[in-house]
């Protein structure tokens, strides 16, 4: 039975006797020549020991550059130092040129294979096949060409202690000393430690270099920070967002403004989203969102955190192109030719060239939210947001947040990290205060502040912010009235009242208007149908409580029930028209009005839409009405 040893252990001397004669007797069995020189043995040509060289590179770097340091405890006129690869080539050998030339003699150069069925028994040949460290003295070799040296070879692990290689050393008999083998055991391990530490270099540069691909490529700031908040690495689009450049290695604090709690990020990461932070730098404010993650290593200790941060601006343009901030009606879209409807068209047109506030009034329907859109693309502030906010509609204790915005923590139910209000959002375009005739006292007291000042205060914030916004009201509400009846503050009014543009009602426009109208809206809906003399007639009698906005359903309702190509009066369905029929009913008009929506509401189920449809207003107008009457469901 064959003797066995330890992987990578110096075998005992006993142990190393059997194992040396064990072989000699496989060499005999492999039927080598002992005598004479092998002409025949295996070698690489000159490009095949390149190309293993270049595939052993790591290995072949370290012991390389370590052979000077060997040489500084044994003489290279006494010994060789070779690297055979893991397949048994040599693949470099150094020593003076005398000893090479000696070793040459022997087969022992670059580019030979030294295994045991090539060489027969020898330190190489052993240290291959047993994967560990011998030392041969004299005819421990078996080919007669190795009597006179001794030779020390050691294995070389890599990952896994899978074998790399093996080094050896090998001089004249004379100079045996067991410590040899030690020796060459232990560089073995310090290369193989050296090598461990190059490939984990090479991986971590590599690393690095994806790192910083993925970093760059990423459409947002990226920073990562250490334990002691020094500045690793930021993006060029961090370095943009923050206005500064060469970060690495600065302090957190003074780059961003931020004091951040890193056990705490640690702790809690969900808290550490989409927060807000607002510092000057050189007397720029720089505004950005951020989220921190932290960061840890593979034993779990917290190594610092990485930040993720978007400029305020780009938020604020996400946040728009979500709610819709784009005004698409221009002065082409107001279709009229009236006298009364293109005055109106006239003033907003002289209008949008100014930057005045501009108060738009009218019934509902009767276009004003169009007027507004038009002007704001006349204006310079076209390529900016366009933000209407309907001050009827918003309950009132959400208007101040909706309109200012509000800071993180503000209220109950506030988002984390605050929230930007429509002012902030619009800031550099126009803002529609639709409705404004609805809006409660206390808000008109802060509206006329922002107005008066320029700034804004979001709820729960100590500081103002400069906005850059023209403002444009609307409503159907006579205002002048409504500060007769202290229901609307005269210093806002007037403040609005600058230029006041009235858009008239559908019923003044005359016929040539509803013509228009109405074939515009065919043409939008069912391109090449046409209207019979008798539904233009109907159309003109009727006197459109709903405005511009009634005539569009009407129309849009008729071509749905119309199957040919020409609109017919029972396609129609025009409501009885109280205006003209009036019909045997009694009370005041509040009454009348509130029996109207009762009814309708009635017959729709409370269907808001439908009924507003119906009763030819907008829905904003109905929930008002239906708080106004105090009307609720059954
Ligand atoms: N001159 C016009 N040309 C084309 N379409 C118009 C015109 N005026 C109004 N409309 C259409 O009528 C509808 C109502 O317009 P808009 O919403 O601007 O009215 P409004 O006066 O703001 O109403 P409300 O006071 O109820 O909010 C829209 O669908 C719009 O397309």
């Amino acid at each position: 039975m064959s003797v066995v040893c330890d992987k990578g252990a110096i075998p005992t001397s006993e142990q190393m006797v059997e194992l040396i004669r064990e072989s000699q007797m496989r060499s005999r069995e492999y039927g080598i020549c002992s005598e004479e020189r092998n002409t025949a043995q295996v070698k690489l040509s000159p490009e095949g020991l390149k190309e293993r060289i270049h595939s052993n590179n790591t290995l072949y770097d370290v012991v390389v550059s370590h052979i000077k340091e060997f040489y500084l405890l044994l003489s290279p006129e006494d010994f060789m130092i070779a690297l055979v690869d893991r397949d048994g080539y040599i693949l470099h050998l150094d020593g003076s040129e005398r000893i090479q030339a000696i070793f040459a003699e022997r087969n022992c150069a670059p580019g030979y294979r030294w295994q045991e069925k090539d060489v027969g028994t020898s330190a190489i040949s052993l240290c291959l096949r047993l994967q560990a460290p011998f030392q041969l003295n004299d005819t421990d070799h078996y080919c007669r060409r190795g009597h006179g040296f001794t030779s020390s070879a050691a294995p070389i692990f890599g990952h896994d202690k899978a074998l790399e290689g093996v080094l050896v050393i090998s001089g004249s008999t004379s100079l045996t000393h067991p410590h040899t083998l030690s020796m060459i055991t232990s560089a073995a391990r310090s290369i193989e430690e050296q090598m461990r530490l190059l490939r984990r270099n090479q991986e971590l540069s590599v690393y690095t270099g994806f790192l910083d691909n993925v970093l760059e490529a990423a459409g947002t700031g990226l920073l990562t920070f250490d334990k002691e908040f020094r500045i690793w690495k930021v993006n060029r689009k961090g370095e943009e967002i923050l206005g500064q450049e060469k970060l690495a290695g600065k302090q957190l604090s003074a780059a961003t403004g931020l004091q951040l709690d890193l056990d705490d990020i640690a702790r809690n990461p969900g808290e550490w989203k989409g927060r807000e932070c607002y510092f000057k730098h050189n007397g720029r404010g720089i505004h950005f969102f951020y989220s921190a993650q932290p960061v840890f290593s593979r034993q779990n200790a917290l190594l610092g955190a990485v930040l993720v941060f978007e400029e305020f601006g780009n938020i604020k343009k996400l946040a728009n192109k979500i709610s819709g901030d784009r005004a698409f009606f221009t002065f082409e879209h107001l279709i009229g030719q009236s006298e009364k409807f293109r005055d109106a068209v006239d003033m907003a047109r002289r209008a949008s060239g100014s930057s005045s506030t501009v108060l738009l009034l009218g019934e509902t329907g009767t276009g004003k939210e169009l007027f507004a859109q038009a002007v704001h693309n006349a204006s310079k502030r076209c390529q900016q947001p366009f933000i209407p906010i309907n001050c009827g509609a918003i309950p009132n204790e959400l208007l101040e947040s909706e309109l200012f915005g509000y800071v993180d923590g503000a209220f109950t139910g506030a988002l984390k990290g605050g929230r930007p209000g429509k002012f902030e959002l619009a800031n550099g375009g126009t803002v529609l205060l639709d409705e404004i005739g609805d809006m409660p006292h206390d808000m008109q007291v802060k509206l006329l502040r922002v107005l008066q000042t320029g700034e804004v205060q979001p709820v729960g914030s100590g500081s103002l912010l400069r906005i850059n916004v023209r403002i444009i009201a609307s409503t159907h509400v006579n205002l002048a009235e409504a500060v007769a009846q202290n229901r609307f503050r005269r210093d806002l009014f007037y403040r609005l009242n600058i230029l006041p543009i009235n858009i008239p009602p559908l019923r003044e426009r005359g016929a040539g208007d509803i013509e228009l109208l109405a074939a515009y809206f065919i043409e939008r809906n069912r391109p090449g149908c046409s209207l019979s003399r008798e539904v233009l007639d109907e159309l003109h009698g009727y006197s459109w409580p709903g405005n511009v906005r009634e005539l569009e359903n009407t129309i849009q309702r008729a071509l749905h029930l119309c199957e040919d190509d020409q609109l017919l009066p029972e396609h129609l369905d025009l409501p009885v028209d109280t205006a003209r029929h009036i019909a045997p009913v009694s009370g005041t008009l509040q009454e009348i009005e509130r029996t109207a929506i009762v009814s309708t509401l009635g017959k729709t189920d409370w269907n808001m839409v439908q009924s507003a449809k119906q009763l030819g207003i907008s829905r904003a107008t109905l929930y008002r009405k239906v708080k106004e009457y105090k009307l609720v469901k059954n």
